[in-house]
């Protein structure tokens, strides 16, 4: 989501830093004046010349002045600040595409055949997935773009998988997704769902995949391969 409200960049100078992307400051150094930035935003130059500053302050912008103006870069915080606002208008837009992540498969901590196992979840994936699932998750660490996108999937339904309890202690709720995973020679596997527990080891660059089959048999993966999980209504 926006950073807007933990730092002291407000939603005029977010104008000012998309200003500067459209015209080219993602893609490396771009010449402005203060008065051309001015006209385009309809204030003052001083005004120009303030919110760039604040966005030079918060590391959004790297700026060199010159006589007859400066040479501006939006930084990589700078890009994300933005992508994260590209996401909310995706979600705003987008509301029942598929979300694609990308990531490589990885091997997790070993506990989520435990989980998948316990007869207070399986019953609730055979009714309400309509299948028991190979015992364990998939585990796939996303990319970097990849876990911004995945905020996205907030838009899609998801089949909720409801807390228990047993006699001895609780367990969390998890939200589960369709999903489709693809590897790198095309391999396609439909059927699969992406299961996010509510208490979890990881953090949200981790993705984890349940299915009724073993995917690493299914697909032939190991560690490192790249996978494309689509995720959303099949189509
Ligand atoms: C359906 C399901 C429910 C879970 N519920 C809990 C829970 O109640 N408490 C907890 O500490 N972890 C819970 N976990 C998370 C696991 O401890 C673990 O973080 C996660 O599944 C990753 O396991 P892995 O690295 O072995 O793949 C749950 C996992 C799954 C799949
Ligand atoms: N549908 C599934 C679920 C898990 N798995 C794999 O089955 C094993 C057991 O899952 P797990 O969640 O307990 O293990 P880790 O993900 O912690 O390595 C792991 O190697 C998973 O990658 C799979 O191939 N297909
Ligand atoms: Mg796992």
């Amino acid at each position: 989501m926006s950073v807007l409200a933990e730092s002291a960049v407000g939603h005029d100078e977010l104008a000012v830093l998309k200003l500067l992307a459209l015209e080219g400051g993602l893609e490396g150094d771009v010449k402005i004046s203060c008065s051309h930035l001015a006209e385009r935003l309809d204030a003052s130059n001083q005004t120009a010349s303030r919110r760039l500053q604040r966005l030079e302050s918060a590391d959004l912008l790297e700026r060199d002045t010159v006589s007859d103006g400066q040479w501006v870069a939006i930084t990589d915080d700078g890009e994300h600040t933005l992508h994260a606002e590209y996401e909310d208008y995706r979600r705003i837009f987008e509301t029942d595409s598929q979300v694609e992540l990308e990531g490589t498969v990885t091997s997790g901590m070993g506990e989520g055949r435990h989980y998948i196992s316990l007869s207070g979840y399986k019953r609730q994936f055979e009714e309400r997935l309509g299948y028991e699932p190979f015992p364990g998750t998939l585990n796939v660490d996303l990319r970097d773009d990849s876990v911004r996108r995945r905020s996205a999937m907030a838009s899609l339904e998801p089949v909720p998988i409801d807390g228990w309890e047993s006699d001895e202690r609780t367990y969390g709720p998890a939200v589960c997704y369709p999903a489709t995973i693809e590897t790198a020679d095309g391999e396609v596997y439909d059927g699969a769902y992406t299961i996010a527990p509510e208490r979890t080891h990881h953090d949200d660059d981790q993705l984890e995949v349940i299915a009724p089959a073993k995917l690493r048999e299914e697909l032939a993966l190991e560690d490192g391969d790249h996978v494309t999980v689509s995720v959303g209504d099949r189509e």
